[in-house]
């Protein structure tokens, strides 16, 4: 599979938050997108996963038949989007239910980030770090080929950090694609970068970027 990204703008209410901003990935490759708070880091892979239209530029596939990007991606967004009364194991199950193209069980997937023992506590009673490792564990119950991760390592521990880095390793390694928004290392060899400030309009000027003058 490969993505090529050419001339993409993004506009946010009135604000024109990036503009030509291009990159192409293949199959075992991943993209770190950085940028300072507010640059649109988020927006970016909101777009990719199809939830916001771009305002200008294309975003082209090759190698998923008639499948729409989104079809292929999974999403884990800076919000984890558990509902706090399920069960790990329910909030799961409902997340590949959504997604099709079955994986590993909820429980199996739980053991991928380490949380098999909190299967059954809803997902209400979770730390931070134990509701983004469930959000993180989604990437395994369905096989779609690219992880699109909004600061995946944020609330986690220095051991589930590097857990996370070795199975985005494990992904790339078997022909998926990762396209991670993130401020901390993830600890990936070989990845491409992408940095959104270089898009912002204005971001040089004194004052900082356009978008952040009245
Ligand atoms: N629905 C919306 N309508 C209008 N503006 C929005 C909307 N959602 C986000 N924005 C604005 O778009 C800008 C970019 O937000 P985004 O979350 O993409 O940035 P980011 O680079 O991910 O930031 P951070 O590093 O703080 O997570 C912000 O100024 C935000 O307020």
């Amino acid at each position: 599979m490969r993505i090529s990204v050419e001339g993409l703008a993004c506009r946010r209410g009135e604000r024109l938050l990036f503009r030509d901003l291009s990159f192409a990935l293949a199959s075992g490759e991943a993209l770190v997108v950085t940028g300072r708070n507010g640059a649109g880091k988020s927006s970016l892979i909101a777009m990719l996963a199809g939830r916001l239209t771009p305002a200008a530029g294309e975003i082209r596939t090759e190698g998923i038949g008639e499948a729409t990007l989104a079809e292929v991606a999974n999403h884990v967004g800076h919000k984890e989007g558990l509902k706090a009364s399920l069960t790990a194991e329910e909030n799961l199950a409902f997340a590949g239910a959504m997604l099709g193209r079955p994986r590993l069980s909820p429980r199996e997937a739980l053991a991928r980030v380490g949380l098999a023992r909190a299967a059954d506590l809803p997902a209400g009673y979770l730390s931070a770090g134990q509701r983004r490792r469930v959000a993180l564990a989604r990437l395994f119950v369905s096989r779609r080929p690219l992880w699109l991760l909004d600061e995946p390592t944020s609330a986690l521990d220095a051991a589930s950090q590097a857990r996370l880095a070795e199975v985005m390793q494990g992904h790339l390694a078997e022909g998926g694609l990762i396209i991670a928004a993130t401020h901390a290392p993830l600890g990936l060899e070989g990845t491409k970068t992408l940095s959104i400030d270089a898009h912002v309009p204005g971001v040089d000027m004194p004052g900082g970027a356009e978008g952040e003058r009245a």
